[in-house]
């Protein structure tokens, strides 16, 4: 289903995650054959930034592209002044093919998805153990984003401090979601990063999490001030003092190993209206055989899904299929969510 235009780089196509890390290759020829490539660090008000070589260029859409929006972490191809001087303005050509896209319909009365961060291959769920309370449904929101989009979770408990780990632990244990417990002392001596910035080595992990949960304490431990220099041009071009929580930042990590680290706005809420439950399937390798028998989109959480059969005739782990019902049932927006 396509919504805009016949550019075969539409939103909707979908690639499966690539896990080696290679980017896809995009199959079109590019009109613009002196088009260089580049990857857009974040947007603001139809202006993007863009890391092109090591220059960062600010840039804007060309009307050809339509409707289709550029979003953060799009590797683009860009035309005109990129030389990156003050006051030039470069076009953004072509949007290359996403290996994943993280995507949320903004309000239930909104019913367009939107892309808030393409190509991570990560969502880091950011929540602290206490001040603020977990958010469960929130989490598991979350992961449902995460599994839809092709992106792999990686669960980051903070603030342990206050409050144990043991009871969402326990609760994400049958999902076999990696996980990193931080406290206030390990983000002092540096130790919290060190043990976040394990599970981001090479990767582009996407930064979600409410309020107050510590996103910010954790991005800035991890991405050291002279790396930021980069988003310091970028504000310097936008004309922003700091970065303001409309779009999504990407920061690089420091080299050699290299990593993007994809700080978002405060997510307080996660409309999953364009969750398509045979994607978040591909999460459960050891369920999806079991759904050959389900009736024709079977949502996997109703009475006629084949899956309670199988998993009762000892095909799978019943823990398994209990969580994969509790992430489906999350896709209806609760009070609270
Ligand atoms: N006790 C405790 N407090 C922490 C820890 N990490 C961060 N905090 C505190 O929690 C509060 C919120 O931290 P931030 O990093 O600003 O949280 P945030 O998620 O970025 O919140 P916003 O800026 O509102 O989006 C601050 O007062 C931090 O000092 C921790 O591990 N333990
Ligand atoms: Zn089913």
């Amino acid at each position: 289903m396509r919504r805009y235009g016949k550019n075969p780089d539409e939103d909707d196509i979908r690639v499966r995650p690539n896990r080696k890390g290679n980017r896809p290759r995009t199959s079109i020829r590019p009109k613009h054959e002196d088009a260089c490539e580049g990857m857009v660090l974040t947007v603001d008000r139809g202006r993007l930034t863009c890391l092109v070589e090591d220059r960062v260029i600010l840039a804007m859409k060309a009307r050809e592209l339509g409707r289709k929006a550029a979003v953060v972490g799009d590797r683009v191809w860009l035309v005109g002044d990129l030389s990156g001087a003050k006051d030039t303005l470069a076009r953004i050509v072509r949007i290359g093919e996403r290996s994943s896209v993280l995507r949320r319909t903004a309000d239930d009365d909104d019913p367009y998805e939107r892309v808030v961060v393409a190509n991570a291959d990560q969502l880091a769920i950011v929540t602290a153990l206490a001040d603020p309370e977990p958010r469960p449904r929130l989490i598991d929101r979350c992961l449902v984003a995460a599994y839809d989009g092709g992106l792999d979770p990686l669960l980051v408990l903070t603030k342990s401090d206050l409050a144990p780990p043991d009871g969402l632990l326990e609760r994400y244990g049958a999902l076999g979601v990696p996980y990193v417990v931080t406290t206030r002392d390990e983000f002092v001596d540096g130790v919290a990063a060190e043990r976040v910035r394990e599970h981001l080595t090479g990767r582009t992990t996407a930064f979600v999490g409410h309020s107050g949960v510590g996103k910010t304490t954790l991005v800035n431990a991890l991405v050291p001030v002279d790396r930021r220099r980069t988003t310091g041009h970028v504000n310097a071009v936008t004309g922003r003092g700091r970065h303001t929580t409309t779009s999504a930042l990407a920061l690089p990590l420091a080299d050699p190993q290299g990593g993007w680290v994809i700080d978002t706005p405060g997510v307080r809420s996660f409309g999953l209206n364009h969750v398509d439950p045979s994607r978040v399937i591909h999460a459960f390798p050891d369920l999806e055989p079991g759904t050959a028998e389900c009736p024709r989109a079977c949502s996997h959480d109703e009475p006629d899904c084949a899956l309670d059969a199988w998993v009762a005739d000892g095909h799978a782990d019943p823990a398994r299929l209990h969580s994969l019902r509790r992430l489906l049932a999350t896709r209806e927006r609760h009070e609270g969510d």
